[in-house]
C-alpha cells in the first residue's frame, strides 16, 4: 500500500526545484539528506505558520522562543541556510560561464539582479525562491491527491483516462517508463482533453486554495452594489463556490469531467466563474506549469498502473491548513495494468 499524498508531495517538491532552480533535490527516493532536511523543515514551518490563526498566544511563544514557535525559529534556520546556499552556489555556476545553468528561473532572477543589485539582494532572492515553493509544490500535490482519490470512487473515469492517453500517445504496452515519458511532449499533452477535464473538475470540487482573499488598495463599490472601503478585506470562499447550484447546476457537488467538455475538447469557463486559480490580474502565474505537470504525473501514473483505495469504504477529510491537505493521506493499491 502507498501513500501517494506523500510521494506526491516530494515529486512536485523536486519538480519545482527541478525547473524552477535547476537542482536535483531527490526527496522522492530521499538520496540527499539534505534536501530532505530543507524539505521537513519546510512543511513544519508551513504548519505552524497556519497554527498561529488558532494560537492566541502565538506572539508569547516567540518572545519567550518557546513550543512550535521555538521549533519554527530552527526550522526557518535550516530553510535560510539551505537558500542562501542554493543562491551562492549558483551564482558560483554562473561565473564560471556554465550556460546551462542559465535555463532556470533562479539563474534569470540572478542574472536580473546584477543589474539591479540595491533591490535584488540574496534576501530578496530568497523570498521569490520561498514564494514559489509556496504557491506551486502543494497546491498540485494536493490537486493531484483528490484527483487520485475521485479516480478511485469513478473507476469508469479512471478507465476513460486510460484509454484515452493510450489512443493519444499510441504507445505499445511494453513501453518502458523513460522512453513513455519522452513521448509526453507539449503537443501529445494537449490532446488529452478528457484528463484536463477531470483535473479540472477535481480543482472545481477541491480547489487546492480553499479561502483566498484581497484587501482594497482604495474605496471601491463591487458590482452588487456594495460599498468596500480603503483597507477592508474581502474574502471568498472557492471550495464553496464549486458546489454552488447557482453556479454548476442541481448535479453542482457531483463529480462529473464531462460538464467540461464540448463535442470531446477541452471548453474552459470563465476564471470568475471557476476561481480555483484565482482570477483577474493577479491570476496564478503558475496555471499552465501546474496543468502540465499535473498532466505529465497523471499521464505516467495511469499508463502503467490502475489504482484502488486501499479500504474501498474510505471517506477523505481535508486537513484545514493553507491549501487542501488530505487528512492522514491518501493509501492506495496500485496494480501494473499488464498484469490480468
Ligand atoms: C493546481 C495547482 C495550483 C493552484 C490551484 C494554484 C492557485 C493559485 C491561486 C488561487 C493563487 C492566488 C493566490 C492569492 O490570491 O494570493 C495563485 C497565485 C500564484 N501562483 Fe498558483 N496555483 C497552482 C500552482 C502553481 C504553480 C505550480 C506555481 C509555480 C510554479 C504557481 C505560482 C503562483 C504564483 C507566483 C502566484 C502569485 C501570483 C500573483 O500574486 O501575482 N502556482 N495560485
Amino acid at each position: 500500500m502507498i501513500d501517494i499524498q506523500d510521494w506526491l508531495m516530494k515529486s512536485t517538491l523536486d519538480s519545482i526545484f527541478k525547473v524552477g532552480f535547476g537542482v536535483d533535490l531527490d526527496t522522492l527516493s530521499g538520496s540527499k539528506e539534505q534536501g530532505t532536511r530543507f524539505s521537513k523543515a519546510f512543511d513544519d514551518s508551513n504548519f505552524i505558520i497556519f497554527h498561529r490563526f488558532v494560537d492566541l498566544f502565538w506572539e508569547v511563544k516567540r518572545y519567550l522562543n518557546i513550543g512550535l514557535e521555538a521549533q519554527l525559529k530552527r526550522n526557518l534556520k535550516v530553510i535560510d541556510d539551505f537558500v542562501f546556499q542554493l543562491i551562492h552556489s549558483k551564482r558560483e555556476l554562473m561565473n564560471t560561464g556554465f550556460e546551462r545553468s542559465k535555463e532556470d528561473m533562479l539563474s534569470r532572477f540572478l542574472m536580473a539582479s546584477i543589474e539591479d543589485p540595491e533591490n535584488m539582494t540574496d534576501k530578496y532572492l530568497r523570498d521569490i525562491i520561498l514564494n514559489f515553493l509556496i504557491a506551486g509544490k502543494d497546491t498540485s500535490a494536493n490537486t493531484l491527491t483528490w484527483f487520485f482519490y475521485m479516480l478511485c470512487k469513478h473507476p469508469f473515469v479512471q478507465e476513460k483516462i486510460a484509454m484515452e492517453i493510450k489512443e493519444v500517445t499510441a504507445m505499445p504496452e511494453n513501453q518502458n517508463i523513460e522512453g513513455f515519458a519522452e513521448c509526453l511532449t507539449d503537443e501529445v499533452l494537449d490532446k488529452m482533453h478528457y484528463l484536463h477535464a477531470a483535473l479540472t473538475e477535481t480543482l472545481r470540487l477541491y480547489p487546492a486554495v480553499p479561502l483566498d482573499g484581497k484587501s482594497a488598495e482604495e474605496d471601491d463599490v463591487l458590482p452588487n452594489g456594495m460599498k468596500v472601503k480603503k483597507g477592508d478585506g474581502i474574502s471568498y470562499m472557492a471550495y464553496a463556490m464549486g458546489r454552488l447550484t447557482e453556479i454548476w447546476g442541481e448535479n453542482a457537488e457531483e463529480f462529473i469531467p464531462e460538464r467540461w467538455l464540448d463535442n470531446g475538447k477541452f471548453l474552459p469557463q470563465s476564471s470568475f466563474k471557476f476561481v480555483a486559480f484565482h482570477a483577474g490580474p493577479r491570476i496564478c502565474l503558475g496555471k499552465e506549469f501546474a496543468y502540465r505537470q499535473m498532466k505529465i504525473l497523471a499521464a505516467v501514473l495511469i499508463f502503467f498502473f490502475k489504482f484502488k483505495l486501499g479500504d474501498e469504504s474510505y471517506i477523505a477529510r481535508y486537513r484545514t491548513m493553507f491549501t487542501l491537505h488530505m487528512d492522514k493521506g491518501l493509501h492506495l493499491l496500485a496494480f501494473h495494468r499488464s498484469c490480468p
